[in-house]
């Protein structure tokens, strides 16, 4: 499934009128017959229906919502913000329709405040995907009394007042529910407008999936799983699975190797080995399956023996560090850097500039606000432009970490993240995360492919885990990692 901005729907759209000829009132009597039948199961008939409506193409989708229920038999009333004659084309089009099937209009401010006050169901149509903040009056007005109802709000599309450009928000309905055209907008994910959704429902209104397909930007699914994820091959022996390489593990902070090393374990490498520096030995007590080294041993030949390699966990931030983290970036072999790898990156971004194999880095934003200059808020606001353009002119591959984490390959592509839940919200978590990555990356169809296997079922993992046996108060990183297997089966015991 593709997400898209505001823009790239606009774009979409106008294709499906002028290439293939859609009339957009019948794309949007599909959006409004499909947005019905989307919410139709949660109303009864003793509903008192409001629907909100804007004076763009979204108000025309709540005219068609509305004309649509009231021939079913439900109780309907449209609140229209502006009068008719700011009403144009494909709208006014169906507010013509609508009014042939005598659905009752309240035009003024103060009967509005009663009909929404007293509303069981409100139906949200006041902007879409054509909003620009700040809201004009009295636009603000209808909001404020949406959000102040008691009443469930479904949002069409979008929820009102919700815009790509963050700082210009002024006010957002809070809708329950958000019946969104076709495929889900960013703003669906990105933390700062995410909560104004409310559930999330998708309905398809006949757009031509040729252009849609087209665009670079991909939630990962269960189907994108099956259809990458390596198979384990019967005659496959411990050299056809990879030998995977874990920098990091100081004396402070001896465990964030080891969870890294838990991590590939449990997802299929066929050789894991770890590398601290030789002071930390004693503080390890890693898995009788896991070998070691330490950085003493460190040469370019000796890192060449591996087909990938993380570094940055626990590693620490000393000067020695650095110089060792500069001999490790000039490997040609597939390279992850997190956390304090991360932070020694930062001292000398342009480093980056040496690496001849794929590089991967998976900040969380204040990590990545290290990276780039950027404040965490000013990321926050703006994940996908930022990170994607990252990646493109560093030549990386860029996972930020996040509730919805977004994985930017080098060639502009982006794919997000839906699984896991607050459980993740713990410090172990990127460690194992590097772990299960690395596997990934050497086994999987592609580089991305491998990153947004990982990502999906390290979340996929604290989901079942906390479904089933925990609580996201109490389930540790470790529990996650046992949880992997669960999720791995899912995927062998449904292939594709
Ligand atoms: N994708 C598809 O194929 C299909 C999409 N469809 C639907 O169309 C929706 C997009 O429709 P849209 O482009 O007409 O924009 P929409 O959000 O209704 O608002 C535009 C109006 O709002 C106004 N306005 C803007 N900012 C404002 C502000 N700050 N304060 C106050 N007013 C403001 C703006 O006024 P203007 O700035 O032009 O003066 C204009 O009048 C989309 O979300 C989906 O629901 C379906 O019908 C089927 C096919
Ligand atoms: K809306």
């Amino acid at each position: 499934m593709k997400c898209l901005t505001s823009e790239e729907m606009r774009q979409v759209d106008m294709l499906a009128f002028n290439a293939y000829h859609m009339p957009g009132e019948v794309l949007m009597e599909n959006a409004g017959r499909a947005i019905v039948e989307a919410m139709v199961q949660d109303l009864i008939k003793s509903d008192r229906i409001v629907v909100v409506v804007g004076p763009g193409n979204n108000g025309g989708d709540g005219f068609v919502v509305a004309r649509e229920l009231k021939n079913r038999g439900y109780m309907v009333t449209v609140i229209q913000t502006v009068t008719n004659d700011k009403i144009s084309g494909e709208a006014n089009v169906h507010l013509n329709v609508m009014q042939r099937f005598n659905v009752d209009i309240i035009y003024d401010f103060p009967d509005a405040v009663q009909y929404i006050h007293e509303a069981t169901v409100i139906i949200d149509a006041l902007f879409g995907t054509g909003y620009t903040g700040p809201m004009r009056e009295p636009m603000h007005g209808y909001v404020a009394l949406m959000n102040d109802a008691r009443a469930p709000i479904y949002s069409i599309d979008v929820p009102s007042g919700v815009s790509e450009t963050i700082g210009s928000m002024s006010a957002v309905v809070k809708a329950t529910k958000t019946v969104t055209i076709e495929a889900p907008k960013v703003t669906a994910y990105i933390e700062q407008t995410a909560p104004y959704y409310g559930e999330l429902t998708i309905v398809s209104i006949g757009l031509p999936t040729r252009e849609l397909d087209k665009i670079s930007r991909t939630i990962w699914q269960v189907c994108h799983v099956k259809q990458t994820l390596k198979k384990r091959e019967r005659f496959g022996h411990k050299g056809t699975y990879g030998h995977v390489l874990l920098i990091g593990g100081s004396v402070d902070m001896p465990g964030a190797i080891q969870l890294s090393a838990r991590g590939a374990l449990k997802s299929g490498a066929g050789l894991v080995s770890v590398m601290t520096e030789q002071a930390a030995r004693p503080f390890l007590q890693l898995p009788h399956e896991v070998m070691y080294r330490s950085h003493d041993e460190l040469t370019p030949q000796l890192l060449s023996n591996y087909q990938a390699i993380a570094v940055g966990m626990g590693f620490g931030l000393t000067d020695e560090k650095l110089a060792l983290f500069y001999q490790i970036l000039k490997t040609e072999v597939p390279l992850l850097i997190d956390a304090d790898g991360l932070t020694l990156l930062a001292r000398d971004i342009s480093r980056l500039k040496e690496r001849q194999g794929p590089t991967i880095l998976t900040p969380h934003p204040k990590e990545f606000a290290r990276l780039t200059g950027f404040s965490v808020d000013v990321i926050k606001n703006d994940p996908f432009t930022l990170t994607k353009a990252f990646a493109q002119e560093h030549g990386v591959y860029l996972v930020l970490k996040g509730t919805h984490t977004i994985i930017s390959s080098p060639r502009g592509e982006q794919v997000i993240n839906t699984t896991g839940n607050s459980a993740l919200s713990k410090g172990g978590s990127g460690d194992i995360l590097s772990g299960i990555a690395c596997v990934r990356i050497m086994q999987d169809e592609t580089v991305l492919a491998g990153l947004c296997n990982a990502v999906y079922l390290h979340g996929y993992a604290s989901d079942i885990a906390v479904r089933e046996d925990f609580t996201a108060f109490d389930i540790t990183p470790t529990d996650v990692v046992d949880s992997l297997s669960k999720a791995y089966r899912t995927f062998i015991e449904n292939p594709a």
